[in-house]
């Protein structure tokens, strides 16, 4: 399953599209810490044809679900006139946009997203070789058809599963089971291989993305604290629960009173949610109380695709059935 990019009869188009994050920030001229400037320059691609964008320019904690819809139908707008889209990102928060991507987009050519966790101006700064990187695999014959990647580090990645597992480190990115492929280069020469096949996966066309969904993250010794607001105010739920979807005894009748969807991920970092403890509070008995399990998703995913589900206008028990058979 390895090859190597073989150049086409025209100049390949790609599409890249920056946002802000680190990759574009410097130290500010106040003195008061990173913030996005300047947008990274692609190197070493002198026989592509580059289209780029800049729809807005911010550190990626300030993403919404809106600038997600935006950057979405930006790229439905490129896409038809180019053969890949590269997407500069913050990393805090890339993995959510990759997925907010992966559950919107149905376009043909691959949609990358890559970022840096050191800026221009530090030593061994890693903005450059991801994005070049980013553009190889964006443009490398055996991309489409895998939903939005993730690129970080020569590690390829599936939006699905990607998750950023480290503070600082310049490999920040991971989540079972781990990269889909890998990219590297001989000289100037690009070596990509893919360790799976494409998967097929469900894309949803919602209305709207203001549908507001809380997360709640459990503990030992969380007697239900926020919930009864949370539910209140929200349009639905999600539970970073405990191990395979477990919760103390005191969330149990809450999650009964709750005619909301309430959706139950894990705090663990791998695996998925089963309902299989019967003890008050145990996952079998909060599926029993009408939640829904998140199955591998982590919380912020499942809240993503709740939001999205909301925004389609489904019911309840058409959510459930979209988190039961895996269709994202
Ligand atoms: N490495 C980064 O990009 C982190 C930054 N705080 C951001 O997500 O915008």
């Amino acid at each position: 399953m390895s090859s190597d990019a073989t150049p086409p009869a025209r100049a390949p188009r790609l599409a890249l599209i920056h946002t802000g994050g680190t990759i574009a920030s410097r130290p500010s001229p106040d003195g008061r810490g990173l913030t996005p400037q300047t947008p990274p320059t692609l190197p070493g691609l002198e026989q592509v044809q580059v289209t780029e964008a800049q729809p807005f320019s911010l550190p990626s904690p300030h993403m919404t679900p809106a600038h997600m819809g935006q950057l979405a139908a930006l790229i439905r707008e490129l896409a038809p006139t180019h053969d890949g889209v590269v997407v500069t990102h913050g990393t805090d928060t890339l993995e959510e946009t990759a997925f907010a991507l992966h559950l919107m987009l149905d376009v043909k050519v691959p949609v990358v997203l890559t970022g840096s966790m050191r800026h221009a101006e530090e030593i061994s700064w890693d903005g450059p070789a991801n994005l070049l990187d980013a553009a190889h695999v964006a443009l490398h014959p055996h991309s489409p058809g895998r939903g939005p990647l993730v690129v970080i580090g020569g590690d390829i990645f599936d939006a699905r599963t990607v998750t950023k597992i480290h503070t600082t480190a310049v490999d920040a990115f991971g989540g079972y089971p781990g990269p889909i492929g890998r990219i590297d280069r001989e000289g100037h020469t690009p070596r990509l291989h893919y360790f799976a096949m494409p998967e097929p996966r469900a894309t949803y066309h919602p209305a709207h993305l203001q549908a507001r969904v809380e997360i709640l993250y459990a503990y030992a010794g969380w007697t239900g604290e926020g919930y009864a607001e949370a539910a209140t105010r929200a349009d639905g739920l999600v539970i970073a629960a405990l191990g395979t979807g477990n919760l103390p005894a005191e969330l149990l009748p809450l999650i009964q009173g709750t005619a909301k969807p309430v959706v139950i991920a894990t705090r663990t970092h791998a695996g998925p949610v089963l309902p299989v403890y019967g003890y008050a509070g145990g996952g079998a008995t909060l599926v029993e109380a009408g939640a829904i399990p998140a199955s591998f998703l982590n919380a912020h995913k499942a809240r993503l695709l709740l939001l999205i589900l909301l925004g389609q206008g489904l019911t309840r028990e058409q959510i459930q059935t979209v988190f039961e058979r895996d269709e994202f």
